[in-house]
């Protein structure tokens, strides 16, 4: 082909323009698209080494002209495009911001074209109507609360989920594609929000945007996003918007705490009275409706001690579906005895308490209210492992006993300290962490909430570590090996309150 021709195929831009798919986990990388066929799968291109994945599982019929790629499933196991199954050989047409997995449920990749496309060129954008109403930032701006004008503070608050209850997207994707991406999700809303505020409820709002603190999304364009939304509905209410982490997000009640203390004039909530609904449910997967994403709402409207409902159950009359318990219920104590089997701790013994288990697992609280008396090692503190082998080292030729409060998850991080308590003559025994994953997820939300010297465990460094987590042995050199049951101690009332708390979302 000649140049001339070959430029005659695509204009200008379309040439300069890029397609790619951009991975939405980290350990994948993203891949650039060429114009044309490309055929994907498990290979060296895309680090995918499932073999759920086919080593072709789609292909990718890309015209950068358009801005339009087809897409295939070839392989066995069907994809998915924005949450919907995609069988083996059936096409779809995709757009810029679609959402792909390679193998449904696994391998999630954004399309992306550069520069972005503007499909609705033609189209005109509706423009967003102002209307009147008051903006409230508390809490160092983490909680963003919208009152429009006529409402009225009640003992009967109807509360709502916003995304996926009152609104979806129009574009059918999972994620809005800008702030114009929405619609009300049923025709019965605005009548039935209606009807419940003639009947005296104050709706409310409360909505989890943690998109805004991390610059995904920007908090004007959510603004307006709000009051084109609730302008539409017609009905007074007022919208709680949580920004990023902490107290405010769901599950954790901190919007409704601010409700109740704040903007009810004084008028104490009727619990009984009250209701939520949302879709974070912990509904499982049915037909093609895809397992909801976490048990957020349900739990949030758990902690308030309000009825809780779907928005198929309140808008659509639809009768309850089963859902997944939470992972772990803060509110069930365990009855096991600390040890087991049963031991005794004494600093007097000569020994290295080595203990092992996942981050999260209480291993410092633990030590610290247990292991009185020890020298406590910790790698974190002081800086290495290094570190913490001639901190060892120094308190054994003392004569100390030791605790090593790391994660010592595999067999070579043991290893050192085994070596070096029987080369000092001191006994070595493997303390164990026995909890659940569940209240692993729970102790970590429960720190990032009450501990703010303590940094966010990275979800890839915790899942790195369950791959690496062997079961110690006696063959090891330990001289015991002792599981430790979670027997809850709280610092303080205030602590326990919110340890009893649903805080992780599933
Ligand atoms: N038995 C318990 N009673 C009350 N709170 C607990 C208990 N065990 C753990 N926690 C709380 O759970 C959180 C995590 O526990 P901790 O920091 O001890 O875990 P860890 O295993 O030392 O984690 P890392 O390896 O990341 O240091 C802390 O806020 C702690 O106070």
């Amino acid at each position: 082909m000649s140049l001339a021709k070959f430029l005659k195929k695509g204009s200008a831009s379309s040439l300069n323009r890029k397609c790619s798919l951009k991975s939405k986990q980290l350990e994948y990388p993203d891949i650039v698209l060429q114009n044309g066929l490309n055929a994907l799968g498990r290979s060296r291109e895309t680090q995918i080494r499932d073999s759920f994945c086919s080593k072709k599982q789609i292909e990718l019929n890309v015209k950068l002209e358009s801005c339009e790629v087809s897409m295939k499933t070839v392989g066995v196991n069907a994809a998915s495009v924005n949450g919907l199954l995609l069988n083996q050989g059936k096409y779809c047409l995709l757009k810029h911001g679609d959402i792909i997995e390679m193998v449904y449920g696994k391998f999630p990749y954004e399309l992306t074209f550069d520069p972005e496309p503007d499909y609705e060129q033609s189209i005109k954008k509706p423009k967003l109507e102002q209307t009147g109403g008051q903006w409230d930032s508390v809490d160092n701006g983490k909680l963003v609360i919208y009152t429009t004008g006529g409402v009225k503070s009640s003992s009967k608050i109807a509360g709502f989920d916003v995304d996926g209850t009152i609104i979806t997207t129009k574009s059918g994707r999972v994620f809005p594609k800008d702030t114009f991406d929405w619609e009300i999700l049923f025709p019965e809303i605005p009548k039935k929000l209606k009807t419940l505020h003639e009947d005296n409820y104050k709706i409310c709002f409360f909505t989890n945007q943690s998109g805004i603190a991390k610059g995904k999304i920007k908090l004007d364009d959510f603004k307006n996003k709000v009051k084109a939304i609730t302008s539409r509905l017609q009905v007074p209410v007022q919208v709680f918007i949580a920004i990023g982490d902490g107290f405010n997000r769901k599950p954790v009640p901190g919007m409704w705490q601010h409700l109740s203390d704040e903007k009810n004039d004084g008028i104490e909530i009727d619990n009984s009275q009250s209701f939520y609904v949302g879709d974070a449910a912990g509904r499982p997967e049915a037909g093609k409706k895809r397992k909801d994403h976490s048990l957020a709402d349900r739990l949030f409207a758990l902690n308030i001690g309000i009825p809780f409902f779907t928005p198929e159950e309140h808008f659509l009359k639809k009768s309850s579906v089963p859902f997944n318990e939470p992972e772990f219920d803060p509110h069930k104590e365990t009855k096991l005895p600390l040890f087991d089997p049963p031991t005794k701790v004494d600093s007097k013994y000569k020994e290295v308490v080595v203990l092992m288990g996942l981050p999260g697992s209480g291993k410092s609280h633990f030590t610290k209210t247990v292991m009185k008396g020890y020298e406590i090692l910790n790698a974190d503190t002081l800086g290495s492992v290094q570190a913490c082998l001639n901190k060892c080292e120094q308190f054994l030729r003392s004569g100390k006993s030791c605790v090593i409060d790391n994660t010592n998850v595999d067999v070579e991080s043991r290893k050192k300290f085994i070596t070096l308590s029987k080369n000092n003559g001191f006994k070595c025994r493997c303390f164990v962490m026995n909890t659940s994953p569940g209240q692993i997820k729970h102790n970590l939300a429960f720190r990032q909430l009450t501990d703010s010297k303590h940094s966010k465990i990275n979800t890839m460094i915790l899942n790195t570590m369950k791959k690496k987590f062997t079961s110690p042995s006696t063959s090891e050199g330990f001289d015991e090996i002792v599981k430790v049951n979670v027997v809850c101690d709280f610092d303080s009332v205030e602590h326990e309150k919110i340890y009893k708390m649903f805080l992780a979302d599933k």
